[in-house]
């Protein structure tokens, strides 16, 4: 792995600590960092070297997902970093910038490659990358690359201003466009479950598949982020990114060879064949809600709109479900769910498979025994499991669910930005956005956008701790379909094992 350059614009910030300190320090750990490398930490505040260091160290004591090594190897990761104090809208720091950068490349003896990584709000991605140019950081003799953080525009036509932008300094095959989704390693895995079993390669398509969720509900409300949140609702924040980057996942014809061009090539297909709404059509497969009061754990719960920061009047979506309709060969005729929403009863995110049952109509249900449809389930956070829904009989010689299970130890597996911010430094993009998933996410999601903005389609209000608006539950009930493994529904005993007297 290349020598290098780490540029953090933002290093004093709350991701910063959080997630990209304790990725670069675990990979640092586990020896996945370059031979020699300098992070160079970014803010406006005037802070010592040392000082700074000082501050990582305390996110690391807080975030990092492994305990703190011996001292030794702690110090000499605290040692790679410096802080430089910069004003992202004052050009002049960039040429500071740029001797420090060469300085350190000079004592470290490492070569001219750097890494940028925008940590800040959207609004300095374009002055950065222009500043990146036009001081000459820009100018290596080796690799450049630029890892950008979300969100990447607020409709299609900011994206597409933004990109045009950032390629003045930027080639696409320079960007490295961050969706922490696909830093998973469920998701990650997603192509691996596939291709290594014939069986499930088998049965990926609308043959065998009667319909497809895909669920991300967290329990949290808007948190702290009320000025960023409010202005972006549920459909920008996980809709057009998080959300329509498992459909991809999920829905992609597996590549003969498994390279970053080809798995984006295939990605970029499934958005090619989602079949467009217009603004008129997003009502009748596109629910909105928004939470009010309710309870969880007994524990009292503001609305939305008693948030502190949320305006009293706001029409903000905390919540979208969407059913769609993926127009190939693979997929036609199938419907994919998608829901995401805040304040919801559980965090899950999740893919279910519910396989075709044609056993419905015979002989079983002539004996009054229920045979449910076989289900995949694919659960990404919080725990990283696979379990297969297989009906057989119990001792009483009744048909009844087993589940067949793998549970993952997601003690031991890497966070999201650990393996997302080792292939940037490997130069791998595969996990990344390419532009064109981007711009058709943002083409699709456009109309949504609208008919939202234009109140064309109702904002359903739904009780903070529960599951979201019913007419989430109607969108599947309208097909003869359900969500699966809410966890107060009848399935849900499913896994909590109630039903299931056996597990393979
Ligand atoms: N936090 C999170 O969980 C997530 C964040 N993101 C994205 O990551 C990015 C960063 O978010 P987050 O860390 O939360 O934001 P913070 O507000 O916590 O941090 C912002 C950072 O930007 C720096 N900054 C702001 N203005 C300037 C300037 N003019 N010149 C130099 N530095 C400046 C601040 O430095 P200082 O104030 O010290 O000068 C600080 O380091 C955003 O794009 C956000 O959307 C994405 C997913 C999750
Ligand atoms: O990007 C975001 O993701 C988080 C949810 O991430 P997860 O890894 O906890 O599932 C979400 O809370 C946040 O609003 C959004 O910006």
């Amino acid at each position: 792995m290349d020598s290098m350059s780490f540029v953090l614009f933002g290093g004093t910030g709350d991701l910063a600590k959080r997630k990209i300190y304790p990725a670069l320090y675990n990979l640092f750990i586990d020896q996945k960092m370059p031979k020699s490398f300098s992070i160079i930490g970014l803010g406006r505040k005037e802070i010592s070297d040392k000082e700074f260091q000082l501050q990582v160290k305390q996110s690391l004591q807080t975030f990092s997902r492994r305990a703190l090594e011996s001292d030794e190897k702690t110090q000499a990761f605290l040692e790679s970093i410096r802080y430089h104090q910069l004003d992202i809208t004052k050009k002049e720091g960039f040429l500071d910038l740029l001797n420090l950068v060469k300085k350190r490349e000079l004592e470290l003896n490492i070569p001219e490659n750097r890494l940028f990584y925008l940590s800040v709000a959207p609004e300095l991605f374009e002055t950065i990358a222009f500043n990146i140019k036009d001081s000459g950081l820009g100018t290596t003799k080796g690799w450049k690359r630029l890892i950008i953080e979300k969100p990447f525009g607020r409709d299609l036509k900011s994206a597409r201003d933004l990109n045009e932008k950032l390629s003045k300094s930027f080639n696409e095959d320079e960007i490295y466009r961050i969706d922490h989704y696909l830093g998973k390693p469920m998701v990650q895995n997603l192509e691996a479950l596939e291709l290594a079993n014939p069986v499930l390669q088998a049965l990926w398509n609308n043959q065998f598949i009667a319909n497809v969720q895909i669920t991300a509900s967290e329990t949290v409300g808007v948190e702290e982020r009320a000025g960023y949140y409010d202005n972006a609702g549920a459909i920008r924040d996980m809709f057009q990114n998080h959300m329509l980057q498992l459909l991809m996942m999920t829905a992609m014809h597996l590549p003969k060879n498994v390279t970053t061009d080809e798995v984006r090539t295939e990605k970029r297909k499934v958005l090619e064949a989602l079949r467009p709404m217009t603004k008129d059509e997003v009502t009748s497969h596109v629910v909105r809600g928004q939470y009010a009061a309710g309870e969880q754990n007994g524990k009292k719960l503001l609305g939305y709109k008693q948030e502190p920061g949320i305006d009293i009047s706001s029409q903000n979506d905390t919540f979208v479900a969407a059913r769609l309709w993926i127009d190939n060969s693979f997929w036609k005729g199938i419907p994919f769910y998608i829901r995401t929403g805040k304040r919801l009863k559980e965090k899950s995110t999740r893919i279910v498979f519910e396989f075709k049952n044609p056993m419905q109509d015979d002989l079983y249900k002539k004996r009054n025994e229920l045979v449910g449809p076989n289900l995949l389930v694919i659960e990404i956070n919080p725990s990283e499991r696979v379990s297969f829904y297989l009906n057989s009989k119990n001792i009483d010689g009744k048909i009844e669910p087993v589940r067949a299970d793998y549970l993952a130890n997601a003690a031991d597996q890497p966070e999201a930005y650990e393996l997302l911010v080792h292939d940037a430094i490997r130069g791998d993009a595969k996990f990344f956005a390419h532009w064109k998933e981007v711009e058709l996410a943002w083409q699709f999601v456009q109309p949504i956008l609208e008919a939202f903005e234009e109140n064309l389609t109702p904002l359903h209000s739904y009780k903070a701790g529960l599951f979201g608006p019913d007419a989430s539950s109607q969108l599947l009930a309208e097909d003869g379909f359900k969500w699966w493994l809410d966890s107060d529904s009848e399935e849900s005993d499913l896994s909590e094992n109630k039903k299931l007297k056996r597990s393979i």
